[in-house]
């Protein structure tokens, strides 16, 4: 069980408290993304407004090319829109400087990837730690035991990611996200590498950290079973949200993706 604890002291001060008036945590406003120019021009992102709410688990799906990394890499601070705003935390990302949105994306976002991420010479407990590190704060042994214990590492805390399972490494990635305590968790496909079982396993560790931590959690998915974790899913086809199920069931999800792939 992950336990819940009070946030760090380790943000910049003048970064400002979550969005209260919208209890949104990222809001994005007309957002459009467009890679290259004239002809030959992609849009990836058309026109995107949405909010998601604070403590809440969201999936985002939709056909192949619908632009769901996009989505994620705007909203995460990762990539700049073309026009539109994003809000996180009710901070506009767009009146930050790149230093200033590195150090936001350091202390205020926390991000799981497929792939897991970690560095190989670097041990468990010192991958955990490195974005309070990088961020200048000191790691409380308490906290580090704390996060560790709560998503199923403790032992293991010495150990190099290659002595891991690939189970086992993903959990250290989410204590790695979860360690500033966030704003937002961004997980790109967090259970694309790892057996049903095991996916299980992270998926409730996920929805643990929404329940239990309050944590914010968007993931892209394109697993039904996964989005069914979820408290919404958000369809993207060409750019656009088209669709929103809440509370989702895996055969919901499965319907509409069939539904939006045979609309092509
Ligand atoms: N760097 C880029 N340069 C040009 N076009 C791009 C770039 N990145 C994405 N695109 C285009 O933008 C659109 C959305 O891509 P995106 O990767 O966001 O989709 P996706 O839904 O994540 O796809 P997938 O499920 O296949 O990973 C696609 O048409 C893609 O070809």
């Amino acid at each position: 069980m992950l336990q819940a604890r009070s946030r760090k002291k380790n943000t910049p001060a003048d970064i400002p408290a979550p969005d209260a008036r919208t209890g949104s945590a990222v809001r994005l406003t007309q957002v459009t993304k467009r890679y290259g120019d004239g002809a030959s021009a992609a849009v990836a992102l058309d026109g995107v407004s949405i909010g998601i709410q604070s403590a809440t688990f969201t999936a985002v799906m939709g056909p192949s090319g619908s632009g769901k990394s996009t989505f994620l890499q705007c909203a995460a601070g990762l990539d700049r829109p073309t026009s539109g705003t994003v809000q996180l935390g009710g901070q506009d990302l767009a009146e930050l400087s790149e230093n200033k949105l590195t150090e936001y994306r350091r202390t205020r976002i926390g991000f799981v990837f497929q792939a897991f991420n970690l560095l190989p010479s670097l041990t468990v407990e010192q991958n955990i730690t490195l974005p309070l590190r990088l961020a200048g704060a000191a790691a409380e042994s308490a906290s580090v035991d704390s996060v560790a214990a709560g998503v199923g590492l403790f032992g293991l805390l010495r150990r190099r990611p290659t002595e891991l399972s690939g189970g086992q490494q993903q959990r250290v990635a989410i204590a790695r996200a979860l360690i500033t305590r966030p704003e937002v968790v961004f997980a790109d496909e967090p259970t694309g590498a790892l057996d049903p079982d095991t996916a299980q396993d992270i998926l409730h560790l996920l929805r643990q950290a929404v329940t239990d931590l309050h944590q914010t959690v968007v993931m892209v998915t394109h697993d039904p079973v996964a989005a069914q974790h979820t408290d919404r899913v958000i369809f993207l086809d060409a750019g656009r949200v088209v669709h929103r199920v809440d509370r989702p069931s895996a055969d919901q999800v499965k319907r509409v993706m069939t539904e939006l792939r045979g609309a092509r």
